[in-house]
């Protein structure tokens, strides 16, 4: 494990740094950061804590929630009982993905959460395309790590390259928000991500007319593959899942908080309140954010990859690339919800 100078997650984010964040990820920052109090106080309370400093506790949680798996089991477990786990990971509906602990004082038909903790398996790295799985065996306490299957050929799993490095998914639905809060990192073109939106844009967005809005996409996409732009390096099913993330952001949007600083309220009055318009001002401005960073590459680890890319003197406030990743995803993101909103007005011959 590493020492307890090091960090897995944004917990102990510096506050310079932390200012720099998105919205909505400070927001769901702030609900880990209040639970993982309560967790400590709790501990405190119960005389649980073994006189450890406040750092420490923090450390070990930032250490316990990235690095274990969450199953749900009733107690006491049947003996062999099966018991499909998530790596780590989090139901969406709870932006912070936390498993809690299981309290043995439950009465044995609850179902609790169960953190697990894999040794060597909590040394595998997340891959939104994992070409490994898992099943852990409460009742006979193993823990398996498999080969995952490939396309639709269940009998033929893909053969592993020798030295191919093993990754799972830690959740299928993370976004890149949980991703960076939980485990310092986040991926590009993550298919979950989502472009947060202040409540009028919400209403704008609801006008368009969807049909039109998946033409301008397939154009963007077909585009973006042909000439890929900036920062648009990846796979072209990468660059694909970018553009219906983006267009998803209007379909399926997260909803920030009026009086924010991502309101548009004034770009909205000056854009003479026609909703595309005003849709098209806030992408400019959310993309037209300057980002000045290495862009971030998956697979190896988060802080082996800082020492590569900077020099051991450099002194890189913690969690600063992660935050300037984060940031440069969105920044992507919302480019090319600029450039699917502009196809829109042609399609839809509403553009000046
Ligand atoms: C469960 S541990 C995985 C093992 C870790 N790489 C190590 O060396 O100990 C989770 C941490 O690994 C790193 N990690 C896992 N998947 C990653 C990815 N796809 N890109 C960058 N960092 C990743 C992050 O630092 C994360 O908090």
């Amino acid at each position: 494990m590493p020492p307890p100078n090091t960090a897995a997650s944004l917990l102990r984010l510096a506050d310079d740094q932390e200012r720099r964040l998105p919205e909505d990820a400070r927001a769901a920052l702030r609900g880990v950061r209040m639970q993982v109090k309560t967790y400590i106080s709790e501990l405190r309370h119960a005389g649980l804590d073994w006189g450890l400093s406040e750092a420490t506790l923090w450390w070990a949680f930032d250490m316990v929630s990235s690095r274990s798996f969450a199953a749900t089991a009733a107690l006491p477990l049947p003996h062999g009982t099966i018991e499909s786990i998530s790596a780590i990971s989090s139901p969406r509906s709870n932006r912070t993905g936390n498993p809690s602990f299981a309290d043995a004082s439950d009465a044995p038909s609850t179902p609790v959460m169960l953190a697990l903790c894999v040794p060597w398996a909590c040394l595998l790295n997340h891959d939104p395309s994992p070409n490994a799985t898992f099943k852990a065996d409460l009742g006979q306490r193993t823990f398996q790590v498999m080969q995952r299957s490939s396309g639709f050929s269940f009998l033929a799993p893909k053969p592993l390259v020798p030295g191919e490095e093993l990754c799972i998914s830690y959740g299928e639905d993370l976004d890149n928000v949980q991703l960076a809060v939980k485990y310092g990192f986040c991926t590009k073109g993550n298919a979950n991500d989502r472009l947060p939106m202040p409540p009028e844009l919400v209403l704008a967005a609801r006008g368009l007319r969807q049909q039109m809005l998946f033409s301008a996409a397939e154009h963007v996409a077909d585009d973006l593959t042909k000439n890929p732009a900036d920062g648009a390096e990846g796979s072209l099913q990468q660059q694909r899942s970018r553009v219906f993330a983006a267009m998803a952001s209007l379909l399926d949007p997260i909803v920030i908080q009026k009086g924010s600083s991502m309101s548009i309220d004034g770009a909205f009055q000056a854009a003479g309140a026609s909703p595309l318009r005003a849709l098209l001002a806030w992408s400019a401005n959310a993309h037209a954010c300057s980002i000045e960073r290495e862009s971030i590459s998956h697979g190896d680890d988060y802080t082996s990859r800082l020492a590569s890319i900077f020099p051991p003197s450099a002194q890189l406030p913690f969690g600063s690339f992660c935050v300037d990743a984060l940031r440069e995803e969105r920044k992507f993101m919302a480019t090319i919800l600029h450039k699917i909103l502009k196809m829109y007005c042609n399609v839809a011959a509403l553009w000046p």
